[in-house]
């Protein structure tokens, strides 16, 4: 048997295609397009690509991108300098801080700066608590492109058992949280669980968040499983995930590919982020129908 592949690049696009066709709309109503803007701190290559992918998309969506890259040695007064600065910019919607920092930086500290109401990367611990407890908030766009890739395969995910390997704020805890709202039965596992693979063995969906690559094995998996691969590693110049991708493929019903799935997903759930947050900041209503057909694309 092999699984079928879950194509994010193309759920991706066509989230893209589906946030640009209301910038229109809201730039008529508020006189101006929705504003992101990324802020990197220093000259690691890896995050270089994704700020320019990222400004790339967002001028695509017709969405306004502003860029600021800081020397690596910035100090930590100049960085929240600049949050304060673009907190107070009416025209910036969304702050984006490219993680990770350079050591100097106290990372939550700069997080804890940005304000919460432009925070699409749904890092700040408002969200983080407006997401634990149910209320109206930013999720983090990685689990938020991970639930919205297994609702278009599984639909209703309610009582399946699913098992989210990591722990990190960014991905591990969001995902259990959100799958824990889509009435999963979630267990969350990390460096310090027992007997993982027989975690793993009951899970109808695996979400692997680790950083190591080809970590999961494909004779851990439940056959028929559908497995997120979240995992970004670089081996030898290329692109792996933190899932074995030829054993899974063997055993499970679905598996994301990486590169090509969560990862161009990520981005394109912060434009819809974006989008949110420029609706919510200029008192311009998104209408709920709109919203769920970002959210929750009718299945072709
Ligand atoms: N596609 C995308 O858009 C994105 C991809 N990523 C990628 O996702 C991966 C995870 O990222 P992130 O959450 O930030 O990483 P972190 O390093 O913050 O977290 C890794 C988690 O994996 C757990 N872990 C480590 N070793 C093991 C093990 N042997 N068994 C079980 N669990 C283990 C850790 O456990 P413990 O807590 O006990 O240390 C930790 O909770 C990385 O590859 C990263 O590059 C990240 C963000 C976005
Ligand atoms: N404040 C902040 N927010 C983030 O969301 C954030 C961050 N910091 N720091 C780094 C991680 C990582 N991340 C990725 C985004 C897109 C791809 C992506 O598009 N990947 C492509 C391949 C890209 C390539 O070829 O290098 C793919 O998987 O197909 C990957 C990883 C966002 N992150």
């Amino acid at each position: 048997m092999t699984a079928e592949l879950i194509d994010g690049k193309a759920f991706a696009a066509g989230l893209r295609a589906r946030v640009a066709a209301q910038v229109p709309t809201f730039q008529a109503a508020a006189s101006r397009a929705p504003g992101l803007a990324v802020v990197l701190v220093g000259e690691d290559p890896a995050s270089a690509v994704y700020v320019r992918s990222k400004g790339k998309q967002t001028r695509e969506a017709g969405m306004e991108s502003f860029e600021h890259r800081l020397p690596a040695d910035t100090g930590q007064d100049d960085l929240l300098a600049l949050v304060e600065q673009l907190n107070a910019d009416p025209a910036v919607d969304g702050i984006l801080v490219q993680l990770p920092l350079p050591r100097h930086i106290d990372e939550q500290e700069v997080l804890l700066r940005i304000s919460p109401d432009k925070d699409v990367d749904g890092f700040h611990p408002v969200n983080a608590g407006r997401l634990a407890t149910g209320m109206e908030g930013f999720v983090p766009c990685t689990p938020l492109g991970c639930l919205m890739l297994l609702q278009d395969r599984l639909g209703d995910l309610s009582g399946l058992d699913a098992v989210v390997i990591g722990r990190s704020n960014i991905v591990g805890k969001p995902m259990a949280a959100l799958l824990t709202q889509a009435s999963c039965t979630v267990t969350v596992a990390h460096s310090r669980t027992r007997d993982l693979a027989s975690h793993v063995a009951r899970a109808d969906i695996v979400v692997a968040a680790v950083g190591r690559a080809n970590f999961v094995q494909g004779d851990w998996i439940k056959p028929g499983a559908t497995v997120i691969d979240v995992g970004i590693n670089r081996v030898e110049g290329k692109l792996v995930g933190d899932v074995d991708f030829a054993s899974a493929m063997r055993v499970a019903g679905a598996v994301t590919p990486v590169p090509g799935g969560v990862g161009p997903m990520t981005i394109a759930c912060l434009l819809r982020n974006t989008l949110v947050a420029a609706h919510r900041n200029a008192g311009v209503p998104l209408a709920g129908d709109v919203l769920a057909g970002i959210d929750r694309p009718e299945r072709t």
